[in-house]
């Protein structure tokens, strides 16, 4: 399987470059030339298969000869191992349509530990065979810090530098990175939103005199093995719910548009998917983009489900791509432009042919909060913020009567202790692999949010590449 930028300009990589690069070098992301799909009998019989045979089944076409498959094989066991539930994402039943499909059950108690536990061995993997030491560069709004810090710490050849919003993540999301002491974790506070993190992240990617002093790679969802990794969880849900025999729709709490971009992905290879419901906070640029076309930035609004509070979302660059019949070069004018002046007008036709698989809704903490109260007392669940952003977009969906939808849970509510209290009067309790959250030191840096300060920081303490490699 070869992987192109979706900027047109950057070298086609196999899966291992793309995994080891992370973000292309035209600014772009990779995606796969072409999408591999699968046959109804192909999915029909990942029925009753366990969660890291899905994953070898659906992940295979994607790794290609990179990895042998029993080579793959044995990295999924390992990766989802680690989870404390039988199933790694079980499906629970609200009610007669509605279904949560619970992906935080793994190490920190969100979905990003389904993608990242696997990129963690694929580094390792990868970086057994070279001589590399891998500068990994992350931005985080709570959870993919913690999943990536998890995934990384204590590895070989790998130093992670991961910078986060200072005081716009819960408290538990915090200690979950910086109470990681190895000597390869950095945590970095900014005076910044999670946009302001990110955007400094590309620029890293981007500026050549410190891009070119190390080996740099990206552990969020612009690394594309983080979105192959989440495609899984959307087959073996269906799956269980009767595909490819009946259709199956997902409500998505989205933020940067990694994890409904794997639900389209999941369709692209022929996951007979009704609809994907991009469920968005008020930080609405999604529900904008995909209801009227209007992609332009606004300030970012903190929010009880902060891993939300995003305008820029990374992920939404790969749907132009394909919105644009793949032509990389006139995707890379726009997304320039869009750089420049923060607004995008996409035009009604691509609007109208994204309607097809997406529908969107925009849930106000009110909206929220409702979801999450119900959802306590009809079902005696409690939900985190994300998830009940999720199921509240799912009750307000028009969709047949028999198309079972299915709500992704993306974290503990124990993430979000203070946000579930106020909206159900229950606190939820720390899981035991972390109940000594509280207890343990933290150890953070805090570091002006300039580019100029990110990169010294970093540079003071990463391993250049050798002279001469
Ligand atoms: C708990 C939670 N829910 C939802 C999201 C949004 O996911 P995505 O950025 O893939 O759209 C995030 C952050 O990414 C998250 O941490
Ligand atoms: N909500 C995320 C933001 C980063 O998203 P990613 O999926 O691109 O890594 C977080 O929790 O950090």
């Amino acid at each position: 399987m070869r992987y192109v930028s979706t900027r047109g300009s950057a070298p086609a990589l196999d899966f291992e470059g793309a995994t080891l690069a992370g973000l292309a070098s035209d600014g772009g992301l990779y995606v796969p030339a072409a999408w591999p799909s699968f046959s109804t009998d192909e999915i029909a019989a990942m029925a009753g298969l366990s969660y890291a045979d899905t994953a070898v089944a659906v992940m295979a076409p994607f790794v290609g000869d990179a990895l042998t498959r029993e080579e793959l094989r044995a990295l999924c066991v390992e990766a989802y191992g680690r989870f404390d539930h039988a199933a790694v994402t079980p499906l629970v039943q609200l009610d007669e349509r509605n279904w949560l499909l619970e992906l935080f059950h793994g190490p920190t108690l969100a979905f990003k530990d389904v993608a990242l536990q696997l990129l963690g061995l694929l580094f390792e993997r990868f970086l057994s065979t070279r001589d590399t030491h891998l500068t990994v560069i992350g931005a985080t709004s709570g959870d993919t810090g913690s999943a990536a810090i998890d995934a990384l710490a204590g590895r070989a050849k790998v130093d992670i530098f991961m910078l986060h919003p200072a005081g716009r993540v819960s408290d538990v999301q915090r200690r979950q990175m910086t109470t990681v002491l190895s000597p390869n974790v950095h945590n970095i506070a900014i005076d910044g939103s999670f946009d302001d993190a990110q955007a400094m992240v590309k620029a890293m990617f981007a500026h050549q005199s410190f891009a070119g002093r190390f080996q740099l790679s990206a552990v969020n969802s612009i690394n594309w093995a983080r979105l192959m990794a989440q495609i899984v969880y959307y087959f073996y849900a269906a799956v269980r719910l009767g595909a490819p025999g009946r259709p199956v729709a997902f409500s998505v709490p989205t933020g940067n548009f990694g994890d409904v971009f794997a639900g389209y992905v999941a369709s692209r290879m022929g996951l007979p998917i009704a609809k994907l419901l991009v469920a968005t906070n008020v930080n609405d640029i999604l529900h904008r983009a995909l209801s009227s076309g209007d992609y332009s930035v606004g300030t970012v609004t903190p929010t009880a489900a902060p891993s939300m509070d995003i305008q820029v979302s990374s992920n939404f660059e790969r749907l132009l791509f394909d919105l644009h019949g793949r032509d990389g070069i006139a995707l890379a004018g726009t997304m320039h432009g869009f750089e420049q002046s923060k607004r995008l007008a996409i035009p009604q036709a691509m609007v109208g042919e994204a309607a097809g698989l997406f529908a969107s809704a925009r849930i106000d903490p009110d909206g929220m909060a409702l979801a999450m109260r119900k959802a306590w007392q009809t079902s005696g669940q409690l939900l985190d913020p994300h998830t009940a952003i999720g199921l509240a977009a799912a009750h307000a969906a028009d969709l047949p009567a028999d198309v079972p939808v299915v709500t992704l849970a993306t974290a503990h509510p124990a993430k979000f202790r203070d946000a579930v209290e106020r909206g159900t009067g229950q606190r939820p309790i720390l899981p035991l692999r972390i109940g000594d959250l509280f207890d343990r030191e933290e150890r953070f840096d805090t570091v002006p949010a300039t580019l100029d300060s990110v990169e010294t920081y970093i540079a003071e303490r990463a391993v250049p590449i050798a002279v001469g490699a």
